[in-house]
């Protein structure tokens, strides 16, 4: 489980130079990005320009990223996590600090981003991340840690990244670390079994927090609970069966999540935009037409509509092809 009430496992001032202890590549660190129960990531400059590197006391925890992030490298096309750059220790008065160098992942975490360019960006968001978590099972992965600060929207591509696998498991293996309110067991829904699901319920679990802005606190669980938060937020009540099914771990696999989805925004946003039937008086359509005004959104929605439909075209004829 994560926390971060956690003591920092090590920590160094901003300005150290590091030289690693095997390949000689030297890091100056400039800033920190954060730290949790795994370890501490700066923002550092190298001779390949700005990286981000991690710290941590535990050999093995480096090894298991590590191994994660290798392995995330075999994946076609978008990449997983961040690229690995280095693996080295530094060594200052006889200790020992592993590391690993990684790509520098520059944009905002998943809340931030919608905070600043609105909810309607959810769904298209979330396709992303099943796309990507589609892959990530195929090559035998669970995420495990799934949570929206683990999610950052890289700037300017506007895709989404995962960073921190410190929670990433072999599937069929015990979860190696979750964040309890983004987890099925506490809940009440399911075991931490490594299994696509789990993620999928993680990822609902995201959406559910995106769309409130913030954790609501659990009070007894259960599907009765989620269904009721689900049902109070209209952006999330359009999509309800889908975030049900998913709660329910009745998902077998991403890529169902992601057609379902798909399904789903592409009927609701069709039948939203119906043209004003023509049996309407005067009166009704001046009402109808007022209340379209009023959103003030009408040109970035019909843009997230073309979008959206454009990524069903595309996924459908993936399914074709
Ligand atoms: N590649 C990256 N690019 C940009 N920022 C990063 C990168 N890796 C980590 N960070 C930042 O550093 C923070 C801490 O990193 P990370 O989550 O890996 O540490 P952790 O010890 O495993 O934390 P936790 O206890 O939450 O699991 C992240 O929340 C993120 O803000």
């Amino acid at each position: 489980m994560t926390s971060h009430t956690v003591k920092r496992p090590c920590s160094f001032q901003i300005g150290t130079f590091i030289t690693g202890k095997w390949h000689k590549n030297h890091y100056e660190l400039r800033k920190e990005l954060g730290f949790g129960a795994n370890g501490i990531v700066y923002l550092a400059q190298s001779s390949k320009g700005i990286v981000a590197v991690k710290f941590s006391d535990n050999n093995a925890t480096i090894a298991s990223e590590v191994n994660v992030l290798k392995s995330f490298a075999k994946a076609q096309g978008d990449s997983l996590g961040p690229s690995l750059i280095d693996v080295d220790d530094y060594v200052v008065n006889g200790k020992v600090y592993p590391f690993y160098v990684m790509e520098f992942i520059k944009g905002d975490s998943l809340l931030v981003y919608l905070r600043k360019r609105g909810n309607e960006w959810l769904n298209v968001l979330s396709l992303q991340l099943l796309g990507q978590l589609e892959q990530l099972h195929q090559l035998g992965w669970v995420f495990g840690d799934l949570k929206p600060e683990n999610l950052i929207i890289q700037w300017p591509e506007q895709r989404v990244r995962f960073i921190d696998v410190g929670g990433t498991t072999q599937q069929g293996r015990a979860i190696k670390e979750y964040t309890e309110y983004f987890d099925r067991g506490y809940w009440g829904l399911g075991g931490r079994k490594a299994e696509p699901s789990y993620d999928l319920f993680s990822l609902a679990m995201v959406m559910l927090t995106a769309a409130y802005g913030k954790r609501v606190p659990k009070a007894e669980g259960g599907l009765k609970e989620l269904g009721e938060r689900v049902k109070a937020k209209k952006e999330l009540a359009v999509i309800e069966p889908v975030l049900m099914k998913a709660f329910a771990g009745k998902y077998a696999s991403a890529r169902e999540m992601k057609q379902e989805l798909a399904d789903t925004i592409h009927r609701k946003s069709s039948a939203y935009h119906r043209p004003v039937p023509v049996k309407m008086s005067r009166m009704q359509i001046r009402k109808v037409k007022g209340k379209q005004k009023k959103s003030g959104r009408m040109a970035e929605t019909l843009f997230l509509i073309l979008l959206v439909t454009l990524l069903y075209a595309i996924y459908m004829l993936g399914l074709i092809v």
